[in-house]
């Protein structure tokens, strides 16, 4: 199946989410909650999850959605859901020509309404949508990077992702790029564009095919609290890496390493008792196996998109260049000591 629509209404949607949390990054005001698990989320994901679910379920009424959050910390603070409110309606207004393809959200209540269509457990069974309005969110207040993440899983695997990312090469380079827009069908390659709308030029991208280690680079998140810096250090150092790690929040870590930027992204737990969630991954995961890489966890093992909202039976993540795959797993199969199970 080619998908073709499906990418289509991903790219639009987070295109449009792009739109709203880049107002956000650049304003003063994130108004940050802290969330009963002690996580951050900022107006800018309740706005981007409101966007992209009203976009599947105007494009693809049936489909489940798997989606990150939930209305319940605007229903308890009014100003919070104006702020919100207030996003989405000028993000609207500014992408009319959209409303045909992705439909629109008439008031307030409808907006929390439609933010709560992101619950549903995930499966095995049928098409199911797995959507993270803003990953890297501690990327929006400090002005790192920060990514907008929709991945469609059928059966358990996901077979089209689309990721909307901003800032990791201009923090690389030195210089501003605009956001970039990746998306990929399994089968049929990835590309990328620049986030300029409507849709216009599509380039193909592929990894790095550097496969000598003296000249590769590996990614890893910013956060110590979201992997292991000193295991991933270690790694590198017995591959014989000797370039300083790239590091960057969100799935642009996946979205730099499909376009050959790094060569390896090492995910590895910093607790095991700690599940993945699908959102993090669907996207980023899909993008670099169609740009030629292989995305497993530290057991070697696929990750198992099919089993719920998270990923329970992986630990952690070892994305590479196909070639470079089985090589980088020794070492952290060593390191972490852990066998194929
Ligand atoms: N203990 C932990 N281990 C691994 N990932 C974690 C974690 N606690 C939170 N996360 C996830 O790490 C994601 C960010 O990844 P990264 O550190 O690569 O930028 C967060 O996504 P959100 O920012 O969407 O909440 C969150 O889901
Ligand atoms: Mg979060
Ligand atoms: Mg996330
Ligand atoms: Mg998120």
């Amino acid at each position: 199946m080619s998908y073709a629509n499906e990418r289509r209404i991903a790219e639009l949607a987070i295109q449009r989410a792009c739109i709203l949390a880049e107002r956000v990054y650049n304003s003063q005001v994130k108004g940050t909650i802290t969330k009963d698990d002690k996580s951050p989320v900022t107006i800018a994901d309740f706005g981007a999850q409101a966007l992209i679910i009203s976009s599947i379920t105007h494009a693809f009424p049936e489909d489940p959605i798997v989606g990150e959050e939930d209305s319940n910390d605007l229903r308890a603070d009014k100003s919070k859901r104006d702020l919100v409110w207030g996003l989405v309606k000028d993000t609207l207004d500014a992408t009319k020509d959209l409303t045909g393809e992705l439909g629109d959200i008439k008031d307030d209540e409808e907006m929390l309404a439609v933010i709560d269509k992101g619950t549903h457990q995930g499966g095995s069974v049928g098409r199911i949508w797995a959507l993270d309005p803003i990953d890297g969110t501690r990327g929006i207040p400090t002005g790192r990077a920060y990514a907008v993440c929709l991945g469609l899983m059928v059966d358990g695997k996901v077979q089209v992702g689309a990721l909307g990312a901003r800032t990791y090469l201009s923090i690389l380079r030195s210089r501003r790029e605009e956001g970039i827009l990746l998306s990929a069908v399994r089968g049929g390659g990835c590309h990328h564009e620049t986030i300029v709308h409507p849709i216009c030029s599509r380039d193909p991208i592929s990894m790095s095919s550097t496969t000598d280690f003296s000249k590769a680079r590996f990614c890893e998140g910013v956060e110590t609290a979201h992997s292991s810096h000193r295991e991933q250090a270690s790694i590198a150092k017995s591959l014989g890496i000797t370039a300083p790690s790239i590091r960057m929040d969100s799935q642009a870590k996946y979205a730099s390493i499909s376009r050959g930027v790094g060569e390896i992204y090492l995910r590895l737990p910093v607790s095991m008792s700690y599940e993945e969630k699908i959102w993090d991954h669907a996207a980023g995961s899909l993008i670099v196996e169609e740009a030629g890489g292989v995305v497993t966890d530290i057991y070697g093992n696929e990750l198992g998109f099919g089993q719920g909202r998270t990923l329970k039976t992986n630990k952690g993540v070892v994305a590479a260049l196909r070639a470079l795959h089985p090589t980088v797993l020794k070492p952290v199969q060593k390191e972490l000591k852990v066998f194929k199970l």
